[in-house]
């Protein structure tokens, strides 16, 4: 709750978007009280401009069009509301409940919602309004909720669709929960920017729907609002007439206030995903000076492959930036397997993120430079400053990276052929189909997997064996570099081992550089020929594997190790 509202407090869209609507809120609370003068009084002269007496001049009939547009504010708005309330908790309850009932009450309720989304919306309300027996405000909003809650409800529904197989559902079902409970106290609060979104669009319908009517004559016309106010301009030929300050302001007030509803909207959907968060700080990486305890890297004798210099890395999140990598420095040479090691948090996603150009807009790289040398190129090429082209044949050809996830990375609708196909072709576009089918089914091969599984569909593979695809399709191009991110975490240990195994007979086989991460110290030390160690987005030891298992320098390290010496794990 206290980041939301430190998002919401930070989020300049919202500031302004809130910032406009109060406005408005005023306007229509206290704005009619301020003017004192009756909406419907109509003794001044007829048409007359904006003056000292009347701000915004008068109507043909002599009212003042300042008061009309204040007692109009509080009609306008007021119709939005009520209209959104009933539309918001209709579509909520229709979408929820079909959403995680499914069966026949979905199909009946998702009939409904589809009957109401083909209607076109401003016929079937000029309908319903042409036959309301009364024309009262509240009148007004039902008939426009009718209108404006199917959309709502298909938005919903999909979201519980999506919700009502997680886990933590699963887990509240399990527990007993009753099935209200499960659906208002677990699946509801999960939906709450999208009902916040939701409720908000649908308040700019209802004016704008309001505004419709009244303009076509269909509203409550003896009512003053923002939209009988067009109508009686438009009636009275206002715009021939030349008389802007009668139609202009109640035009303006719809457009400011749908802008101000949209703002906020944005900021809501950005909360929501924060992919769509726009980056407000620097963009030019900031050279930092080395820091003073960065442990200097161990001898290697081949020559750098990349180069890591003074890496750091920032994510603009709701409570501020969190520094995830603080100038990190480190070199990876060729064929060298290089373990990064850390606690959960400590930055090692995000190091590896960085260098394969995988973070997301909220990660921003503050300073450094990862340098990639080609043979023959002395210089390097910084891939933090590579175009999406030079970028989009490195990634494969030159560097691949392995996740965690990458298990559930494949496409259950595509055979696996299918899947290896599209990276080979793609890269290798000269390359004959016979012969991509041939390099598919040996890479399969070379991670115990039969050719013939290319036919099959991701589904059909065990966790294990995905993982292993994964890495086939890592080395389809012959990556100089690879990198592991856990890419054995999810699995049983004995599968892990087998992984493992099989990674360092490839790594024979093709020479290619690794880069592996995990939390497991002790495997690291058994396989790695170079360890790095993580802390709070710092590096606080890097050496070779022996120095950092009989040498270590730094006192975490030791922690690390007399911790798992303290376990019974042999190191
Ligand atoms: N998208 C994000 N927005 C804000 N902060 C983030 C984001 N992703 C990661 N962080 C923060 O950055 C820091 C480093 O996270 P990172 O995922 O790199 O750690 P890690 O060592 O890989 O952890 P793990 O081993 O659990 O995967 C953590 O404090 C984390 O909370």
């Amino acid at each position: 709750m206290k980041s939301l509202l430190t998002f919401l407090l930070r989020s300049r869209k919202i500031t302004v978007g809130v910032a406009i609507i109060l406005f408005f809120v005023l306007l229509a609370t206290i704005g009619p009280v301020m003017i004192g003068i009756d909406p419907s009084a109509t003794g001044a002269d007829s048409m007359q401009p904006p003056s000292a007496a009347h701000w915004l001049g008068t109507t043909q009939a002599g009212e003042d069009v300042l008061a009309q547009l204040l007692y109009g504010s509080r009609i306008s708005l007021a119709v939005g509301l009520l209209a959104a309330v009933v539309a918001t908790v209709v579509s909520s309850v229709v979408g929820l409940v079909g959403g995680y009932l499914r069966g026949i009450v979905d199909e009946v309720l998702s009939l409904v919602t589809s009957v109401f989304l083909v209607i076109p919306a401003m016929p079937l309300l000029i309908v319903l309004a042409g036959y309301l027996p009364s024309k009262g405000i509240e009148s007004v909003a039902i008939i426009i909720s009718i209108t404006a809650w199917a959309s709502g409800a298909r938005s919903i529904r999909a979201q519980t669709l999506s919700i009502r197989n997680r886990d933590y559902i699963q887990a509240a079902r399990a527990s007993g929960e009753t099935l209200p409970r499960i659906i208002f106290f677990e699946v509801l609060p999960n939906e709450i920017p999208l009902l916040a979104s939701s409720f908000l669009f649908t308040i700019l319908v209802g004016i704008l729907a309001e505004a419709g009517l009244s303009f076509l004559g269909l509203g409550s016309l003896t009512t003053v609002s923002w939209g009988s106010m067009l109508f009686y301009a438009q009636q009275s030929q206002a715009l021939l007439a030349g008389a802007w300050w009668w139609f202009l302001p109640p035009g303006l007030c719809i457009a400011l206030i749908g802008t101000g509803l949209s703002l906020v909207n944005f900021g809501i959907d950005e909360y929501a995903n924060p992919r769509l968060r726009t980056v407000r700080a620097a963009k030019v990486p900031v050279q930092q000076p080395p820091s003073p305890q960065m442990p200097s890297g161990p001898g290697f004798d081949t020559p750098p492959l990349l180069e890591i210099r003074h890496l750091s890395v920032d994510y603009l999140s709701a409570d501020g930036p969190v520094h995830a990598v603080k100038d990190v420095s480190l070199t990876l040479h060729r064929g060298e397997l290089l373990g990064l090691a850390g606690e959960s948090g400590s930055g090692k996603s995000t190091l590896t993120g960085a260098v394969a150009r995988l973070l997301g807009k909220s990660a921003q790289v503050t300073g450094g430079s990862a340098v990639y040398f080609r043979e023959n190129d002395p210089e390097g090429a910084d891939i933090l400053k590579m175009g999406p082209a030079q970028l989009g044949s490195f990634r494969w050809n030159e560097l691949s990276i392995v996740l965690q996830s990458s298990m559930n990375a494949l496409n259950p609708v595509l055979t696996i052929g299918a899947q290896f196909d599209d990276v080979i072709s793609r890269h290798r576009p000269g390359m004959a189909k016979k012969k991509r089918r041939e390099l598919a089914g040996s890479l399969l091969e070379s991670v115990g997997i039969p050719a013939h599984r290319l036919r099959g569909y991701p589904h059909e593979l065990s966790g294990g064996m995905k993982q292993r695809t994964g890495i086939a399709m890592a080395l389809a191009l012959d990556p100089a570099i690879v990198i592991l991110d856990e890419p054995t975490t999810a699995l049983d240990v004995l599968v892990q081992r087998q992984i493992l195994t099989l990674l360092l007979e490839l790594r024979e086989r093709y020479g290619f550089s690794v880069i592996f991460t995990t939390h497991d110290l002790s495997l690291l030390l058994e396989i790695c020929d170079t360890i790095a160690i993580m802390r709070h987005g710092e590096l606080v030891e890097y050496a070779a594997a022996d120095d950092v298992h009989l040498r270590p320098k730094h006192e975490y390290t030791r922690e690390l190790l007399d911790s798992l010496r303290a376990l019974g794990v042999a190191v």
